[in-house]
């Protein structure tokens, strides 16, 4: 099969689909692949090493769009990158459609199939897609806090981890999926005051267990919520229910009752965001101040760290992009169950239930449609 990779081009995003080693797995396997010039330069990844592994590099990125058979890139196609897009085509990428309807509509019309990493499930109620991104995410949301933290940021002035004598900033995780325990494991490694909450007992069981008393566990509530982070120097939302826009958990009128100077930082934020204040923002203009509180709501945090990044997602999609290139969509699909949950958008129909539900479309099972 044509497997073809254009250049990112969502604001400071260097990460891309694919590493020169996945590209060569590829080609042993017996596909040819297209590679935008430049597409992995600006973290190292050369045109000279992606033609030693034996792709073909090609000047534009619709040039890729035009002859591959199938698109796999990091972020949500962008609208110019969703009119390139022709019927039959397939898309396999990050799409967060559920905060999106613009994209939805346009990949609607694009007629292609467009399967989201962020909805393919495992059999151990996982997300594998989305799990490395969410590692990143999780690990550069204390590093991201922690810095808007700073006085010269306008933050409390705090140090995370405080010093002998002066005590640790007080850090409140909402969700303790991957983001969150990722980001519980940073901030108590910098020696902060951890405390995480979370809807489901065994997984807080599970964070027990893994972390002892020096993180505190929470149930989560309207009540422990307000508690918590009305008392929080640094807040991480991380809630997500997958496929669906996230619940909006801390509300203006909790925000009002924070500390001025204490942070937020909705990684949620591709979701829609679990802070009723949150809007989404870029690495060019990360953060933006609401009732005295420092929000950071960067969608793409991972592409802060493009290079640890794109070689953690190849890892994770590589025997993904295998099998749709080996088997074809229908029969890598068919094939596998959790795979198939990827599904979001197949000839203009909508194909994931939760993406449906969140706007407002007609449900199809993919199931029905493959
Ligand atoms: N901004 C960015 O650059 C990135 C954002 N993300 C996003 O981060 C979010 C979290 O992802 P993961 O940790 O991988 O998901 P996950 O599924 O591993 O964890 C989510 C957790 O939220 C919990 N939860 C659900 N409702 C809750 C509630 N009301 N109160 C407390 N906890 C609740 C669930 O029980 C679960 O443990 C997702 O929206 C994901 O897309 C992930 C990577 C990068
Ligand atoms: C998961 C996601 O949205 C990202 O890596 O940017
Ligand atoms: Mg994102």
């Amino acid at each position: 099969m044509l497997v073809g990779i254009p250049k990112e081009i969502k604001n400071h995003e260097y990460r891309i689909g694919m590493t020169p080693a996945g590209v060569r797995e590829l080609v042993a396997a017996g596909h040819q692949v297209l590679i935008e010039h430049n597409g992995g330069a600006a973290i190292g990844l050369t045109d000279a090493m992606y033609e030693a592994a034996g792709a073909s590099i090609v000047d534009t990125a619709q040039e890729v769009f035009s002859r591959a058979e199938l698109i796999v890139k990091v972020k949500e196609p962008q609208p110019i990158e969703c009119r390139m897009l022709s019927p039959g085509q397939v898309l396999f990428t990050y799409l967060h459609l559920a905060p999106d309807p613009e994209q939805a509509r346009l990949l609607i019309e694009s007629q292609a199939i467009a399967i989201a990493y962020e909805t393919v499930t495992d059999s151990h109620h996982g997300l594998p897609l989305l799990a490395p991104m969410s590692e990143v995410a999780g690990r550069m949301a204390i590093q991201a806090g922690a810095h808007c933290l700073e006085k010269a940021q306008g933050g409390l002035g705090m140090l995370l981890g405080g010093v002998p004598g002066v005590a640790p900033a007080k850090v409140v995780v909402i969700g303790g999926g991957v983001v969150g325990t990722n980001a519980a494991r940073m901030a108590l490694g910098l020696g902060a005051d951890v405390t995480i909450l979370d809807r489901s007992l065994t997984r807080l069981k599970e964070l027990d267990a893994l972390y002892g008393p020096a993180l505190k566990t929470l149930y989560s509530t309207t009540e422990t919520l307000e508690q918590e982070v009305t008392a929080a120097d640094l807040v991480i939302g991380a809630v997500l229910i997958p496929g669906a826009a996230a619940p909006k958990l801390v509300t203006r009128a909790m925000l009002g009752r924070m500390k001025k100077g204490a942070v937020l930082v909705d990684v949620a934020i591709d979701q829609g965001g679990c802070f009723e204040t949150s809007r989404a923002t870029t690495h060019q203009q990360p953060t933006y101040v609401e009732e005295g509180v420092i929000h950071y709501c960067v969608a793409n945090m991972p592409g802060g760290v493009a290079r640890t990044s794109t070689f953690a997602l190849t890892n994770a999609t590589l025997p993904y992009v295998l099998a749709l290139a080996s088997k074809g969509y229908r029969q890598a699909l068919q094939d596998d169950v959790h795979f198939r949950n990827g599904l979001n958008i197949h000839r203009g129909q909508v194909t994931h239930q939760a993406v449906a539900r969140a706007l407002g479309y007609g449900y199809v099972p993919a199931a029905e449609v493959i």
